[in-house]
């Protein structure tokens, strides 16, 4: 392990300028297992209502807000009437499943005392690294945010076996927040925040207020979890890590300071805060373009190459000249002028084949060429960078 860092380690710029957590749009909260459980007891109903309480707040002030929850294993353990966290996967499985029951209902309830609908999604790795599978459970959350309901997303745990496992939540929420391209994501854990050691192996650790997400010395601070959940420290500062590559800050909070959510996104500076290197635009495009490689070309005519680069509109089957190249829907193309000047990136929702037959046409007629509609636009604005 490398030598311990302290508050002093971080640079000064970094401790007093901090950004204000206020401007958030759309905001990613993962709660870990020990805080929803209290530390294995059961879930904390009481808790529960008190966070949801000020996600309520904070969504009546408009911001977009999706759930990552832990905690399904830990409440099966309880219910199963067993004590310590198994080890073969067949019984883990058991355990969420019976665990997951109490969870969304105790979440849905909670949000329910406000009136706000809430609607469960299991994802495994799949759906996230499956080109299409990525675009429909984007398509979906989006419709769910759009229709004002709060999405509370565990891993399913029940289907998954060993290998395809996210392996914790602190990596689904930051996979999670690159998909919806969050700005900011919240890991409300045990204790503070990420301190220079372990807290419950040294009383002197310190908290470290504010870091770099790409920070290898705090990934060296970070050690592991509790018994309950898997990660500890070293997934949350890991997960920062991810996130930041599509420009979300990651806040490392404590769950059990009073008031916490409702605090930090007034700007208290509570937690441990770690930044992306890059400004979020920037990264936000690095992140699509350079994650995904590029199965064809779409030639704009000059209607539509003003539309995408003038006026940040999506592109329409209408404006496309040419398409060349096999691609499936969800995968990465590039969109030139007719000059074949590369002018924009972005993931496609139809084949190439299907293009072929779009292409020059307009959005009505889209259900007569395929016998289907997937979406008006071959490629949406939220899925597309300007280059
Ligand atoms: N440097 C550190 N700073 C704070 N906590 C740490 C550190 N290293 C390890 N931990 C441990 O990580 C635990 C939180 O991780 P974990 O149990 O996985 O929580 P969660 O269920 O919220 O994901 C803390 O209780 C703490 O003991
Ligand atoms: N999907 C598992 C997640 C386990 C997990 O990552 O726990 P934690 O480290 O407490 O966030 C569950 O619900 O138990």
């Amino acid at each position: 392990m490398a030598a311990p860092c302290s508050a002093a380690d971080i640079p000064h710029s970094l401790q007093t300028e901090r950004p204000r957590l206020s401007a958030s749009r759309r905001v990613v909260i993962k709660i870990g297992s020990a805080l929803l459980t209290n530390d294995g007891q059961g879930l904390d109903l009481l808790a529960i209502q008190g966070w949801v309480d000020q996600l309520v707040a904070l969504k009546n002030q408009g911001v977009e807000l999706i759930l990552v929850t832990s905690g399904s294993v830990a409440e099966g353990m309880v219910r199963l009437g067993w004590s310590e966290r198994p080890k073969s996967i067949h019984q883990l499985q058991a355990a969420a499943a019976v665990g997951q029951m109490g969870l969304v209902q105790a979440w849905e309830s909670a949000f329910k005392q406000h009136g706000i609908h809430s609607a469960q999604i299991l994802l495994t790795h799949d759906d996230l690294s499956n080109r299409k599978r990525y675009l429909n459970a984007r398509s979906a959350l989006q419709t769910l945010l759009d229709l004002g309901v709060v999405p509370i997303i565990n891993e399913n745990d029940t289907v998954v076996t060993d290998e395809i496992r996210f392996g914790d939540n602190d990596t689904l929420g930051a996979l999670v927040a690159n998909l919806l391209e969050a700005d900011t994501l919240v890991l409300l854990t045990d204790q503070p925040g990420l301190f220079s050691a372990d807290p419950r192996k040294d009383p002197h650790a310190e908290l470290i207020q504010q870091g770099r997400a790409h920070d290898p010395a705090l990934l060296a601070v970070a050690g592991d979890g509790g018994a309950l959940g898997r990660g500890g420290m070293f997934t949350k500062v890991r997960a920062a890590g991810l996130a930041a590559r599509s420009g979300a800050r990651t806040v490392i909070l404590g769950g059990r300071t009073e008031l916490a959510l409702r605090r930090l996104f007034a700007d208290e500076p509570l937690g441990t805060l770690l930044l992306p290197d890059e400004e979020p635009i920037t990264a936000r495009k690095r992140w699509l373009a350079g994650h995904l490689q590029e199965k064809g070309t779409l030639v704009l005519d000059a209607g539509a190459v003003r539309a995408l680069q003038k006026e940040g509109k999506s592109l329409l089957p209408v404006g496309v000249r040419e398409v060349r190249g096999r691609f499936l829907r969800g995968e990465l193309v590039v969109c030139t002028n007719e000059q074949g000047q590369p002018l924009a990136k972005g993931l496609v929702n139809y084949s190439a084949e299907e293009a072929r037959l779009l292409a020059g046409q307009s959005s009505q007629q889209i259900e007569e060429l395929l016998g289907y509609i997937e979406a008006p636009e071959l490629i949406h604005r939220d899925n597309l960078v300007v280059i």
